[in-house]
């Protein structure tokens, strides 16, 4: 066990639901409220779980709009025909079981908000409805006649770049300049200065809430795990790993054995300080820790990861990686 990690006496940051310390994300909020004072399309672009939802979220409730409807559609998930009847609706009778008339998002969100997700997966025949819909504010629902009128704002997101998507000729070039009039940018969560622990903190105060374990502290090596990790599900991981903790552990104090075995695997002491322009020295200086854990526990391998704070399997691949296979 490490030392007794106990919560900062301070408040992280709470701007509408999104928590930070780090000045990336301080400088984001300010992007975020002059956005939210205009009509203009938002494009969010960032990997999955980095809050690209809050942020929608966020900018409908700053703005002028924020009485009316917020609706949000995963692009996706969805075929391209029911993609289509989700937009803009159907008359009955548009297709086979379109046994009654519904409307789509787009006249749903009338007076407000329409969050579309994953926009880079939208169909290249639905992309021309939806610059139609932009250009003219108003469209024709499946199997109907009547133009239908709507003042919605825009806001879309993706996880991947859409420029790239449009030199590969899968997304249409005129759309992506018409969403993308304020480009939002949301960093992963292992490259913001402060924010793992920072939320670290704030999921533990929310899990607290919910009982029955109440975590009081911290141990050193479970937070060095959390830093060292690369977060590839950003956000959304941190919470589920650390309500993984409160399922699997108990007591006041939240231990590395809590931690999921992706984030056990991880050897804390070595990849807490990884620089990326370092990784030279980095081997050099694993090579030695991994000797010297070996010679320490004479030569005893499950001994040797317990001293290094990694599984064993770990410890067999790292010893493969150097060539140190003599012991
Ligand atoms: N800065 C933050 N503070 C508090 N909670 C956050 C923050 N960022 C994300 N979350 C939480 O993490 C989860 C994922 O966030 P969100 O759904 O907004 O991400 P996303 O980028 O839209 O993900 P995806 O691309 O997979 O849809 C949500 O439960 C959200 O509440």
């Amino acid at each position: 066990m490490g030392k007794l990690l106990k919560p900062p006496g301070h408040e992280p940051t709470n701007f509408h639901g999104l928590i930070t310390v780090s000045p990336q994300m301080r400088q984001l909020f300010s992007e975020i409220e002059k956005a939210s004072a205009s009509s203009a399309p938002v494009l969010l672009r960032g990997e999955t779980g980095t809050g690209k939802e809050l942020v929608a979220r966020a900018l409908h409730r700053l703005s002028r709009r924020f009485r009316g409807p917020f609706r949000a559609l995963n692009c996706a998930t969805l075929t391209r025909e029911m993609l289509a009847s989700e937009l803009f609706g159907h008359i009955k009778g548009a297709f086979t079981g379109a046994t009654r008339s519904r409307k789509g998002l787009f006249e749903l969100a009338d007076g407000g908000t329409l969050f579309l997700d994953e926009i880079a997966e939208l169909p290249l025949d639905l992309q021309a409805r939806l610059l139609r819909v932009i250009e003219q504010r108003s469209f024709v629902p499946l199997g109907g006649t009547e133009q239908v009128s709507v003042d919605v704002r825009l806001l879309s997101a993706t996880h991947r770049s859409l420029r790239h998507a449009v030199d590969e000729g899968r997304f249409r070039a005129d759309l992506m300049f018409r969403l993308r009039v304020v480009p939002i940018f949301l960093p992963r969560l292992a490259e913001r200065e402060g924010d793992i622990e920072a939320l670290t903190w704030h999921f533990i105060s929310v899990f607290n809430g919910r009982g029955p374990r109440r975590v009081e502290a911290v141990d050193s090596e479970a937070m060095d795990a959390l830093e060292a990790y690369d977060w590839p599900g950003n956000v959304r991981e941190l919470s589920n790993v650390i309500e993984y903790a409160f399922v699997m552990g108990e007591g006041e104090v939240l231990t590395l054995d809590e931690l999921t075995p992706e984030l056990r695997e991880e050897p804390p002491p070595i990849a807490a300080h990884r620089r990326a322009d370092d990784r030279g020295d980095e081997q050099d200086e694993e090579r030695r820790e991994l000797i010297d854990a070996l010679e320490r526990a004479h030569g005893k391998k499950t001994k040797a990861a317990d001293l290094l704070g990694i599984s064993r399997t770990t410890l067999w691949r790292k010893l493969k990686e150097h060539q140190i296979d003599d012991w």
